[in-house]
């Protein structure tokens, strides 16, 4: 019986010589075409679904953190800002905050374990300590539209009032920050409070200190008019004495040293005892009359002092006429419309608080040139500490 012969093509993932058995073997590359052909499909299906999945979490992270559109090209991607630590945005030409944003997410473990990697309270690296009513708000406001520092809401008065609450109360005072990211805080009183130097010195020895001073005749009515509304505002109903009856003693006609908004603009005396603990160089005295009709330029030199880039110029501020002041550049509220708003938004502005600013009265020019007599040698020991002259009249 004949066998019926079979030319069978073995499949060999090895090639095969085919002087071996005589049987023709077909070149590898036209070998396996349908498996070569599976496998790439693959390759190429998940390429795209991974592509895919990438842009829908990129889409729906963006949904959530609150994509933001500013004037700079890159936020045209999928750049992911987060709010500032008072809950305002930065306004237009502001970079975008350096911090990784955290989700308003439903899931909130999830949220929660952001939040504790990401985002910490981080004790103040440099501190606003005064003086009172000499634009410590102003000041602090304003560095903080910088994207990298971030600057507690209230004045946490940890130095001289709950100093006995421990530093790890102190630091729940803080705002969360990320690591990129400085914290700063202010508490005016701590410049006149004697006990805050040491404390600080002890917290932190190489702790940036920023003051911001303005003429004292104006301060000192600034506090006035401070305690006036307070005096109101707790009940009382009987005119309070003018602003002269307080500063000048009525039985010597001379300044009433004791009265202590005059105490208060006595800043030679205060920065003597934060010299006994701090060198000149840990300090940054602050014009308080330029922050008013240049705050960009007191920013830039408030960047310089705290080794930031220099990012709040002159384009984050508006001045706005019926306050008589500069406010700061904020986007619109992004509350309402597309969560994905690709375009610069309209600009609004916003200013400091109704206290910020108040109209000071005329003040007696007798009255007046006893004040400035009574504080140029105070002022002339001040300026001799820290190197500059002011114009204070
Ligand atoms: N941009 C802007 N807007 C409003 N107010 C400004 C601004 N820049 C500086 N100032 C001055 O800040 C003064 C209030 O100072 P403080 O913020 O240090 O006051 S406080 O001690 O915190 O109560 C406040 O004092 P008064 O004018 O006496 O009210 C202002 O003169």
């Amino acid at each position: 019986m004949v066998q019926k012969k079979h030319t069978m093509v073995r499949y060999s993932p090895v090639p095969s010589d085919p002087s071996q058995d005589g049987v023709p073997v077909p070149a590898r590359t036209s070998r396996c075409p349908k498996l070569t052909r599976y496998k790439v499909m693959t390759c190429v299906s998940v390429l795209v679904l991974s592509g895919v999945l990438l842009l829908v979490a990129c889409l729906h992270t963006g949904a959530l953190y609150g994509l933001r559109a500013s004037s700079g090209p890159a936020s045209r991607t999928c750049a992911l800002t987060a709010p500032d630590q008072t809950g305002h945005t930065t306004g237009k030409g502001s970079p975008a905050p350096s911090a990784v944003p955290l989700p308003k997410s439903s899931d909130k473990s999830s949220l929660a374990a952001a939040r504790r990697r990401v985002m910490q309270r981080r004790l103040p690296v440099a501190i606003v300590i005064g003086a009172r009513k000499a634009g410590t708000r102003a000041l602090l406001r304003f560095i903080g539209l910088h994207p990298d520092v971030v600057t507690s809401k209230r004045e946490p008065h940890y130095f001289d009032r709950y100093y006995e609450e421990g530093v790890d109360w102190y630091r729940r005072q803080m705002p969360f920050s990320t690591e990129s990211q400085v914290t700063i805080e202010k508490t005016p009183n701590y410049f006149v409070d004697k006990d805050t130097p040491e404390r600080v010195h002890l917290f932190n020895s190489s702790i940036k200190l920023m003051i911001i001073v303005r003429n004292p005749v104006e301060r000192t009515m600034s506090d006035y008019l401070q305690l006036k509304e307070k005096y109101f505002k707790s009940g009382n109903t009987e005119p309070m004495a003018p602003f002269e009856d307080y500063v000048v003693d009525a039985e010597t006609g001379e300044i009433n040293k004791s009265y202590a908004p005059i105490k208060r603009s006595l800043y030679v005396r205060h920065l003597d005892r934060w010299l006994v603990h701090f060198q000149m160089s840990q300090i940054l005295v602050v014009d308080g009359e330029n922050i008013k009709v240049r705050p960009w330029e007191e920013m830039s030199r408030v960047e310089s002092f705290l080794g930031l880039s220099h990012k709040v110029g002159e384009d984050l501020f508006v001045y706005n006429e019926t306050k008589g002041f500069y406010c700061v550049k904020v986007e619109a509220n992004m509350t309402t419309g597309s969560d994905f708003v690709l375009d610069p938004l309209p600009l609004s502005e916003r200013c400091l608080a109704k206290s910020k600013g108040r109209e000071h009265p005329y003040i007696d020019p007798e009255v007046r040139a006893k004040l400035v007599q009574f504080f140029a040698p105070f002022n002339h020991r001040f300026f001799q500490r820290i190197g500059v002259y002011f114009d204070w009249k």
